[in-house]
């Protein structure tokens, strides 16, 4: 069984790891965690995943197959850098970072490696994230089965060009973000209509899960789902007036090409608008 080292410890490396350990396809001592510089945050995951972690990056390189980038596009040259006289042929990179392209990964190298840009979210926690990958030429058909399989245990995956990949950052590698905030707004608005805040957040839930499952289910269009609830001149259509008041669908479009945009000034390396 292969051995995954991650560098970098946030957000989006306990999602995976979350996903990994717990949808039983790694046990916890294949996989090894390192950081910048936060000890404390290692001895959190060591103790709730069992995962090994370590300070010492040649260790951890020494003894992993595949090596998961997984720090803020930003730390991304310091950490290459640091990691450089350690990577061997045998060696699979696979980053997550938003923005960062495959050839700015292998420059810093200063190797040929085999490098997989993936674009996961964060419902890989709970093995639900959507993927995209894309392959360097040097990425083996066994280096694309392994990421495959990696994805493919804390969700779904799909191959891309690589050039499609600020697009899919934008979209779905953000995308819970706007799912939560939607749910925000409909916490504050069940508060405004006076519903209990605990009952309400189990009927959004539940209301949201049920649509979800309704497209993944009938194969419907979405606009036609959202013509079955709507009544002509019930509370469904009063609503859905009120968003288009508000521009809703324009204020989305824009959401995600504003996620887009800001994914190519990554990489360009623009500090934070
Ligand atoms: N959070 C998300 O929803 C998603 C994030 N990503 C990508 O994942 C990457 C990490 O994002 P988050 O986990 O949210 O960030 P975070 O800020 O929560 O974690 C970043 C981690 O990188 C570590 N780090 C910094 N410099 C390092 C170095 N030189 N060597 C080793 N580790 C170093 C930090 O100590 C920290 O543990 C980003 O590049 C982001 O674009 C991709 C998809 C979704
Ligand atoms: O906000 C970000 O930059 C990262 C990339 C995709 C999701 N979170």
């Amino acid at each position: 069984m292969k051995k995954i080292a991650f560098l970098g410890a946030g957000s989006m490396a306990e999602a995976m790891i979350s996903g990994f350990v717990n949808g039983g396809l790694y046990q916890p001592a294949q996989i090894g965690v390192t950081n910048r510089s936060n000890t404390n945050r290692l001895l959190e995951l060591s103790k709730t995943y069992g995962v090994s972690v370590t300070d010492h990056k040649k260790a951890l390189l020494d003894s992993a197959d595949i090596i998961i980038l997984a720090m803020k596009p930003k730390d991304a040259q310091e950490a290459l850098l640091s990691i450089r006289e350690f990577i061997e042929e045998r060696h699979l990179v696979i980053s997550v970072l938003a923005g960062v392209t495959i050839s700015s990964i292998t420059t810093l190298l200063q190797k040929d490696a085999a490098v997989i840009r993936a674009m996961p979210n964060t419902s890989a926690s709970v093995r639900m994230s959507a993927t995209a990958m894309a392959v360097n030429s040097k990425a083996t058909l066994h280096h694309i089965q392994a990421a495959k399989q990696i994805f493919e245990t804390i969700g779904m995956v799909t191959l891309v060009e690589e050039e499609k990949l600020d697009a899919v950052t934008g979209l779905s590698g953000s995308g819970p973000a706007y799912i939560y905030y939607i749910v925000e707004a409909m916490e504050q608005a069940a508060l405004e209509v006076g519903l209990e805040k605990e009952m309400a957040r189990n009927l959004i839930l539940q209301t949201l899960a049920g649509a979800s499952e309704m497209l993944l289910q009938t194969n419907k269009q979405p606009s036609d789902l959202r013509r079955e609830v709507t009544s002509p001149g019930g509370t469904t259509e009063a609503g859905i007036q009120a968003l288009q008041n508000y521009q809703l669908q324009e204020a989305i479009v824009a959401c995600v090409k504003s996620a887009v945009e800001r994914s190519k000034e990554l990489r360009a390396g623009q500090p934070a608008r």
